[in-house]
C-alpha cells in the first residue's frame, strides 16, 4: 500500500509537504483550509446571532450545492476509479489526522530521516480538552497517525493494535507541536514504535505503540 522506496511518490521523504499531484488536489486542499479555519471560528467567534445566522445560511448553500456532484465514499473509491491518483496519494490527501484534504486533520506533518520520524502538528481551539489545552484524544489520534506511518519504514507496516499514551504534562493550543518516533523493536508481524510530542522544548507526552501486519490485506477486513 505504503512503499517508501517509490521514487514516484514517497511523501515522508523531505520536511516539505508534499505538493498536491493534480489540479483536484490542489483545489480540495483550499477547500479544507476554508473548512479548518471556519471549524475554528464556529467555537471562536463572538459574531451577532443574526451574522451567525446568515453566515450559516450561506453556506448551507455551498454544502447543498457541493452535495449534488458525485461522490466517492472512502479512499479505496477513490482508486478504485483510476482518476484520484494511487492509494499513497489519495492517503495523504485524506487521512483523518495527516491528510492535507481534510478539514478535520490538526495540519500533521509526518518525514522521515533515516531510521527517525519527525513530525509537527498545530491544534486550533477546536481541538480544546481541558481549558487552554488540547483534548487528550487528539493527542493520542496524532500518536496513532504518527508512529502508524513511521512504522512503514520497518518494511511490514500494520494496523494499530494497542496504543498506549503517557500524558506528562498538557498540551497546549496553537503551538507547534513537534514530534519524533524510532522502532523500538519488530518481532514477525508485530511493530512496536515509541514516540514522543513536544511543546516549546518541553515533552508533553509520550506514546508506545504495537503494529499488527493483518493476517489478510486490509482491503478485505472491511467484508
Ligand atoms: C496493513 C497496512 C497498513 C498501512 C497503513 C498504516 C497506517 C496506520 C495509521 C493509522 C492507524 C489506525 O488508525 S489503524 C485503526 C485502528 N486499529 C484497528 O482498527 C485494528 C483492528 N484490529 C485488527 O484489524 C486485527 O485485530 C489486527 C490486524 C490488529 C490483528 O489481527 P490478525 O492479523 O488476525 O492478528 P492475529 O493473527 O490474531 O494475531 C497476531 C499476533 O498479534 C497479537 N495481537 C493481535 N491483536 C492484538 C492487539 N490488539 N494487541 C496486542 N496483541 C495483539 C496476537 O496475540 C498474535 O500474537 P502471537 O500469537 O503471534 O504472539
Amino acid at each position: 500500500m505504503f512503499d517508501l522506496t517509490d521514487p514516484v511518490f514517497n511523501p515522508y521523504a523531505s520536511e516539505e509537504i508534499t505538493p498536491p499531484h493534480t489540479r483536484e488536489w490542489a483545489a480540495k486542499r483550499k477547500l479544507a483550509r476554508v473548512l479548518h479555519q471556519l471549524n475554528e471560528l464556529a467555537v471562536t467567534c463572538n459574531a451577532s446571532v443574526e451574522e451567525i445566522e446568515a453566515r450559516t445560511a450561506d453556506l448551507q448553500v455551498v454544502a447543498d450545492s457541493l452535495a449534488t456532484a458525485p461522490r466517492c465514499l472512502g479512499t479505496l473509491a477513490f482508486v478504485k476509479t483510476g482518476d484520484h491518483g494511487n492509494y499513497g496519494q489519495i492517503n495523504h490527501e485524506l487521512n483523518a489526522v495527516g491528510g492535507h484534504s481534510n478539514p478535520l486533520a490538526p495540519g500533521l506533518n509526518i518525514w522521515l530521516e533515516g531510521a527517525v520520524a519527525h513530525g509537527v502538528a498545530r491544534c486550533h481551539h477546536a481541538y480544546e480538552g481541558p481549558p487552554g489545552f488540547v483534548h487528550g484524544g487528539y493527542v493520542a489520534a496524532i500518536f496513532d497517525q504518527f508512529l502508524g506511518m513511521a512504522q512503514i519504514a520497518g518494511g511490514r507496516p500494520g494496523m494499530t493494535g494497542s496504543l498506549s499514551v503517557r500524558y506528562l504534562r498538557p498540551t497546549p493550543l496553537d503551538t507547534d507541536l513537534t514530534l519524533r518516533a524510532e522502532m523500538a523493536e519488530t518481532v514477525g508481524r508485530k511493530t512496536v514504535m515509541r514516540g514522543e510530542m513536544l511543546a516549546g522544548g518541553k515533552v508533553t507526552a509520550t506514546a508506545e505503540g504495537l503494529f499488527i501486519e493483518p493476517q489478510r490485506p486490509l482491503q478485505t477486513l472491511a467484508r
